[in-house]
């Protein structure tokens, strides 16, 4: 049965009215209105007399407006009927209006998520020397300990193991020495395998927002979802330190600093502590962080939105080629983390186009946005990487080989034939 745009936007409007479907966390916080500022230290306003607690669970010291973020439960499979269509029209508009939304995780989805938060907890729990033993010289997979990835200058809190595509010492992508391309340096087949399925599943979601923002921003099928065969899908599997645990690298309550991400989609998972704020668009506001760095940009002015914790489902939003395929369409959403009173775990997924590709406008969208000539995704990722470390053993050893180079040959710009 056709269900119209009416439903589409249904299904998200019942999730943020239906507080039963909220079970970890308090209802009161999904009553706030956008407009209404709220904070741990600020006083509850009437509306909120009944609560125990002050609104939400947002990191000390900031102030921000607790988001109303849109939930939508993906299909099965993406067919193209007029439903389709509709929630793929919804899905943009919700990127539109608020740059971030949610998906509902299935069950199977839940329990994948579940092993993979118990594995990364295992992980983080590990001695420092275990955990730092996971590095590679040739990829930037592997661990990144707090105070090492810098953000605009600024140390991020942010213990991180990072999942790139896990290529074996003899796969000629290696050995040609491409950038970025190397193993992935697990540390155990207990981390790996829940890490990997997890990977997996958000991958078909991945694909199938594709699908539906095809459908959504009319454009022929296939026009973003060509771009991931040999996708280069990342994962950052994130630990925060309390507040009060850190180890005094970076700024006070600061856990990763304002930036945007860097492919076509994130899609995110927190546990119930909170931290994650993001910054929706607004008409007079521009950047492209392929040209110019994004990072460090609106820190620390006041129109940020808090994504409260939700159980069971993936926040969602925008990278930087989806902003330039779209001529800012769909702007790529900047974000940033506060370290909240206790420690937090977090993923962010990457859904991307393949390293070798070369992103242009879509039909329709092409309005001469710069650079006209397209970006190549491989190019502005190793640009990023080594903004992030520039000390660490990967960008020394690139530089050592001008492995940078090669990016320019088209060998690195050309599909890979996948074996
Ligand atoms: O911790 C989060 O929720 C988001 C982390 C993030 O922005 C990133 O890893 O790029
Ligand atoms: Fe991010």
């Amino acid at each position: 049965m056709a269900r119209g745009m009416a439903t589409a936007e249904a299904i998200a409007t019942n999730y943020n009215r239906n507080p039963s479907s909220l079970s970890a966390f308090p209802a009161e916080i999904f009553s706030n209105r956008r407009d209404h500022k709220a904070s741990v230290d600020s006083a509850p306003s009437k509306n909120h007399s009944a609560l125990k607690r002050p609104v939400g669970t947002m990191p000390p010291g900031y102030n921000a407006t607790v988001g109303q973020l849109k939930t939508f439960v993906l299909p099965g499979t993406v067919t193209g009927e007029s439903r389709d269509i509709e929630l793929g029209k919804a899905i943009v508009r919700a990127f539109q209006t608020d740059g971030i939304l949610q998906i509902t995780m299935t069950p199977e989805q839940w329990k994948i998520y579940s092993e993979a938060e118990m594995a990364s907890k295992r992980f983080f729990n590990k001695s420092h020397i275990q955990k730092a033993a996971c590095v590679d010289s040739q990829s930037y997979a592997g661990y990144i300990a707090s105070g090492e990835e810098i953000t605009d200058g600024i140390a991020d809190y942010s213990e991180i193991f990072t999942v790139t595509k896990d290529l074996a010492l003899d796969d000629v992508r290696v050995l040609d020495k491409w950038p970025c391309h190397g193993p992935t340096p697990w540390p155990d087949v207990e981390f790996r395998n829940p890490i990997k399925e997890y990977m997996t599943y958000l991958g078909k979601s991945g694909e199938k927002l594709l699908d539906l923002l095809e459908l959504g921003l009319n454009v022929p099928k296939g026009s973003l979802s060509n771009l991931t065969e040999d996708g280069w899908h990342h994962l950052r599997v994130l630990r925060f330190p309390a507040t009060d645990k850190t180890n005094g690298k970076g700024e006070e309550g600061r856990g990763i600093g304002s930036h945007t991400d860097y492919g076509l989609l994130v899609i995110a998972a927190q546990d119930e502590v909170g931290g994650l704020f993001i910054r929706p668009p607004y008409r007079d506001e521009s950047y492209a962080n392929w040209k110019d760095s994004a990072a460090g940009k609106f820190e620390h002015d006041d129109k940020w939105v808090y994504v409260p914790p939700q159980e069971g489902v993936f926040t969602v939003f925008p990278g930087d080629m989806m902003q330039y395929m779209t001529n800012s369409a769909l702007p790529s959403t900047p974000h940033k983390v506060g370290l909240n009173t206790g420690e937090r775990f977090a993923f962010a997924y990457f859904h991307e186009p393949s390293f070798q590709s070369t992103i242009k406008p879509l039909p329709g969208y092409d309005a001469g946005q710069e650079p006209v000539e397209g970006v190549h995704y491989g190019t502005h990722f190793t640009n990023m990487f080594l903004r992030n470390y520039p000390d660490r053993i990967t960008s020394e050893r690139m530089a050592e080989e001008n492995r940078y180079d090669l990016l320019k040959t088209r060998a690195l710009r050309e599909p890979v034939a996948i074996v």
